[in-house]
């Protein structure tokens, strides 16, 4: 498989700066190689997307912090993750993939590295099977670290899930809104049903990212503006938001990442809505000793 990039080398210094200790909290570290392999079970083959490089971007977007998820391409090995939080002087904390079968000292080892949550992935262009079962054991598993499960499946496979998520004791974060179809509008079936979803479910939280991967019509994404601003509006307490740098399997539609921050104030046009989903939010489930002890989720 040839490397691709996915990123483009110098994105443009975004109109809207992020308040300060704003966090992008969906990134991805990818290798370097050299010293962390990809899996062989890998779907994609990306150049090295470095922490240092993450760092860089972070600092020109204006941001403060990360939260680097762990990507497919590396399997349920994390040290290429927890490499970008050892290097983060403390600003980015983590969400692991792990086996079902790990044990406490292993997740006590990742809990100190940075890590607060683990990815439960559906997308079947991305892994070759998601157990439900083995998934459910691994979130009893985390629930008492009080750590959370993010998830992320599509749009089509929402309903079958439903029981699935129920079952889950923990916080629950939905990758890119569950990948509903932008073109069907405010009012579509696909993110009417998520509504729903968040509407019956206080526990399960969502990423509003992903605009470059949802919106037929690409920059400046206003199609994903007027669908997913209603979200953050009914939902401010619940809500995070990513880059997605280094962007995997986007290299038809490398999105510009200053371009993309500028979605933000559009999705989240007040002060107060732009602090709950940059900083007080995400300090909840990844800097929980940030807070006091009645603000903890
Ligand atoms: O990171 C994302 O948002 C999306 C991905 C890659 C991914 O999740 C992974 O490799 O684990 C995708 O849709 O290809």
């Amino acid at each position: 498989m040839s490397r691709t990039q996915t990123w483009v080398d110098a994105p443009s210094k975004p109109h809207w700066t992020p308040p300060p200790g704003a966090v992008d909290a969906h990134v991805h570290v990818f290798g370097p190689e050299a010293q962390f392999p990809f899996s062989p079970k890998a779907k994609y083959h990306p150049e090295d997307a470095t922490p240092e490089m993450l760092f860089a971007l972070r600092d020109h977007l204006g941001f403060s912090r990360n939260v680097i998820v762990q990507a497919s391409c590396h399997g349920t090995d994390n040290e290429a993750t927890l490499n970008g939080i050892a290097k983060s002087n403390g600003r980015a904390r983590g969400v692991a993939v792990v086996d079902p079968d790990i044990g406490l000292d292993d997740l006590k080892t990742l809990h100190a590295g940075g890590i607060r949550g683990v990815r439960f992935n559906f997308l079947k262009r991305l892994v070759d099977n998601a157990p439900k079962d083995k998934f459910l054991e691994i979130a009893k598993k985390i629930a008492p670290l009080g750590w959370h499960v993010v998830v992320y499946f599509e749009a089509d496979i929402l309903e079958e899930l439903v029981p699935f998520l129920e079952a889950i004791p923990t916080i629950v974060v939905v990758d890119h809104l569950g990948r509903p179809d932008i073109a069907q509008g405010p009012d579509g079936a696909d993110i009417t049903r998520f509504k729903q979803l968040l509407d019956e479910h206080p526990t399960i939280w969502t990423k509003v990212s992903g605009a470059e991967r949802l919106s037929p019509m690409g920059p400046p994404f206003d199609d994903f503006v007027e669908v997913i601003r209603p979200v953050v509006e009914r939902y401010p307490d619940r809500v995070l938001w990513g880059t997605d740098w280094p962007h995997p399997n986007m290299e038809h539609r490398i999105p510009d990442d200053g371009t993309l921050v500028d979605v933000i104030p559009r999705i989240a046009p007040t002060a107060e809505l732009q602090r709950k989903l940059l900083i007080d939010n995400p300090e909840r489930l990844y800097w929980p000793e940030r807070l006091s002890g009645n603000e903890r989720a």
